[in-house]
């Protein structure tokens, strides 16, 4: 069974329309590429998958039930910005984190922060934007969820960093829980990918499994990507 299904939505902001009749499904143990041009639009799905924004038409459904307030904690989202206050000690925002989602593995938060060498004597604020990313990813993670929706994480990560927390989330794919993440690092991140989304204009122009568009096109997703993208060609 599909853990979301996306159906026909729209949201504007003013008159400004942003997505427009965007409909998408996610499988149960995917990690799916959310791709597009800045603008796209990526954003503002994430958004309304969450519940942080409310689309004036469309319906967006886990497992197939409306999603009710209840379902929020099913649902893990990583905006693309720190939610953390910056004033906290990591030992402290790690804390406060686990009170606002106790269904978090505790045990594995302090292992991991500790494994990933995020200091804890640090204030939040004054961590790098990369050791930002990677903890406020890694306390994610923890969570105990069915769909992580992540908003360009790891962008500020160093590539060999990026690299090892990338395998570290295809280990953790038990293919109960799936992943839809957006992101403009598309040559680093194709090798985690299952399936790609391309989103143009707010809507889904193209959804495939990684695997078929390389075999279909001939070359990597990124290289569709460029094509597509790079000269508003054809899918
Ligand atoms: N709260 C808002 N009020 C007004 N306009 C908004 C708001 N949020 C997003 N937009 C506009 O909606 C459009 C899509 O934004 P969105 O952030 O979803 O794009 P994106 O594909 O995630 O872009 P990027 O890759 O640059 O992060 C943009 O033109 C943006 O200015």
């Amino acid at each position: 069974m599909n853990i979301l299904e996306v159906k026909g939505l729209h949201k504007s902001f003013g008159d400004r329309q942003v997505l427009s009749g965007c409909s998408l499904k996610v499988g149960e143990g995917r990690i799916i590429g959310l791709l597009g041009p800045s603008g796209a639009g990526k954003s503002t799905l994430l958004r309304c998958i969450a519940g942080l924004l409310r689309p004036e038409w469309g319906t967006i459904r886990l497992r197939g039930e409306e999603i009710r307030p209840k379902d929020r904690p099913r649902i893990a989202y990583l905006a693309d910005h720190t939610l953390l206050p910056g004033g906290l000690y990591v030992r402290d925002a790690c804390a406060y984190y686990l009170d606002l989602f106790p269904t978090a593995d505790r045990e594995r938060v302090w292992r991991e922060v500790e494994r990933h060498h995020i200091p804890w004597q640090r204030r939040v604020r004054d961590l790098s934007r990369g050791e930002a990313e990677q903890l406020e990813l890694l306390l994610l993670l923890q969570r105990e969820a069915e769909l992580y929706l992540l908003d360009e994480p790891l962008g500020g990560v160093d590539p060999v960093t990026r690299r090892e927390i990338l395998r570290e989330l295809m280990d953790s794919m038990d293919g109960t829980r799936s992943i839809l993440l957006s992101t403009h690092l598309v040559h680093d991140m194709e090798p985690v990918l299952d399936e790609a989304v391309f989103l143009r204009h707010g809507a889904v122009a193209l959804h495939a499994p990684a695997e078929e568009i390389r075999a279909v096109h001939g070359c990597s997703v990124e290289e569709h990507y460029l094509h597509v993208f790079g000269k508003e060609g054809t899918v």
